[in-house]
C-alpha cells in the first residue's frame, strides 16, 4: 500500500519531497500556528508550505523549532511573491525569508506566480540561490504550459515542482501530464477547493462507502493520480483526518472523480497574473 505519510517523490534534482504536506495560508496567530504544526507533525506531515505573502514565516519557523526535531526531519516550502520578483529583490527577499524562518536553507523555493516583468531574471536568481545552498530545490507555482515552455528557452535547470490549483472541479489533466513528461512534480494547492467540494453528493457517496470523509476521498484521488497535496486545516481532528489516507480508490471511483472537471477556479487565472505583472513595475516606481 502506498502510504502518503511515509512516501516521498524523488525530484528531478535528486532531492526527495514528501507527497503529503501541510498548508499554512491563513494561520496567522502564533498560538494557532504552534498547535497546528504540532498536531500536523504528530499526524505524520513533514512538509510545511508557507509564502512571503502569508506573513507567517516567522511563526512557522518558531513552531517548527518548538517541535524539537532536527532541521533535516522537516521540509519547508516557501514562495517569492510577485512584488519581490526580479533578480536583486528575489535574492534579498529570500535572505529575509531565511532570517524569518530562522533556518540556513529552504528545502523548496517557488516562484509564487508567473510575472511577465523580470520573468527570466527571477529564475536566474533562483538558480543562484540553489548554487549557494540557500535553497535545496527550485520550482514554480501557477505556471501554465506556455510559461514553462517559455522558461525552458533560457533556464539552465528547469523547475522540479509546479504547485497549481487543482481539485475535482479543476482537474488540470493536460497540465499535469505536461509536468509529468517534463519530470516536474505537480503539487495541488487548495486540494479541497477551500471547502467548495466537500458537499458534492458523489464524493460523499464514495466517502460513506469507504467510511472516510469527502476530504479524504479527494486527497486520496490526488495521491493515486500522482499529485502531491498540501491541505490546510486549523482543526486538530481535520488535520489528522487529512493525513489518514491509507486506503485505495477503485479504478471506477478514480474515473468518476476525473470527470467532475468544470474548469472552476477558486483563485486567480495565471495568464492574467502574468500580464498584470507588467503593472507591478509601475507600483514600484
Ligand atoms: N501557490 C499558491 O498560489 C497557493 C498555495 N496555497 C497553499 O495551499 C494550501 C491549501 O490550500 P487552502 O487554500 O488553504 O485550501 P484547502 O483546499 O486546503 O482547504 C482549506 C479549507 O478546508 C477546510 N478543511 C480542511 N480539511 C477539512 C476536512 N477534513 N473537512 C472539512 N473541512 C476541511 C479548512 O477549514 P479548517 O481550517 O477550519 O479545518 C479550510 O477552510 C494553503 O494553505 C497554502 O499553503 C493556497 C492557495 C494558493
Ligand atoms: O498562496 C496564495 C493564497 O491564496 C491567495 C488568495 O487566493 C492566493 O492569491 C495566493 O497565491
Amino acid at each position: 500500500m502506498f502510504k502518503p505519510d511515509e512516501t516521498t517523490y524523488k525530484l528531478n534534482d535528486g532531492n526527495q519531497m514528501p507527497v503529503l504536506g501541510f498548508g499554512t495560508y491563513k494561520l496567522d496567530k502564533p498560538e494557532l500556528m504552534n498547535q497546528s504544526i504540532q498536531t500536523a507533525y504528530n499526524a505524520g506531515y513533514r512538509l510545511f508550505d508557507t509564502a512571503q505573502y502569508y506573513r507567517n514565516e516567522k511563526m512557522l519557523g518558531d513552531a517548527i523549532r518548538n517541535l524539537g526535531v532536527r532541521r533535516e526531519d522537516v521540509f519547508i516550502t516557501d514562495k517569492v511573491t510577485e512584488m519581490n520578483q526580479g533578480h536583486d529583490l528575489t535574492i534579498n527577499s529570500t535572505d529575509f525569508s531565511l532570517q524569518q524562518l530562522g533556518t540556513d536553507y529552504i528545502d523548496l523555493l517557488l516562484v509564487h506566480w508567473p510575472v511577465a516583468e523580470h520573468f527570466f531574471e527571477t529564475w536566474e536568481a533562483f538558480e543562484e540561490l540553489k548554487k549557494q545552498g540557500k535553497v535545496r530545490s527550485i520550482g514554480v507555482s501557477n505556471f501554465t504550459r506556455s510559461q514553462l515552455e517559455l522558461l525552458k528557452t533560457q533556464a539552465n535547470e528547469m523547475p522540479v515542482v509546479n504547485q497549481i490549483e487543482t481539485h475535482p472541479y479543476l482537474t488540470q489533466a493536460p497540465l499535469i501530464k505536461f509536468d509529468h513528461d517534463q519530470s516536474i512534480v505537480t503539487q495541488a494547492w487548495s486540494p479541497l477547493g477551500r471547502g467548495l467540494l466537500l458537499d458534492n453528493p458523489m464524493i460523499n457517496k464514495m466517502a460513506a462507502h469507504h467510511h472516510k470523509s469527502a476530504a479524504q476521498i479527494i486527497l486520496r484521488w490526488d495521491i493515486q493520480r500522482g499529485v502531491a497535496v498540501i491541505p490546510k486545516s486549523q482543526d486538530p481532528k481535520r488535520i489528522a483526518q487529512n493525513a489518514d489516507l491509507n486506503f485505495e480508490l477503485s479504478g471506477d471511483e478514480m474515473s468518476m472523480l476525473d470527470v467532475m472537471n468544470r474548469n472552476q477556479r477558486t483563485g486567480n487565472e495565471p495568464e492574467l497574473v502574468y500580464e498584470l505583472g507588467k503593472q507591478y513595475k509601475m507600483y514600484q516606481q
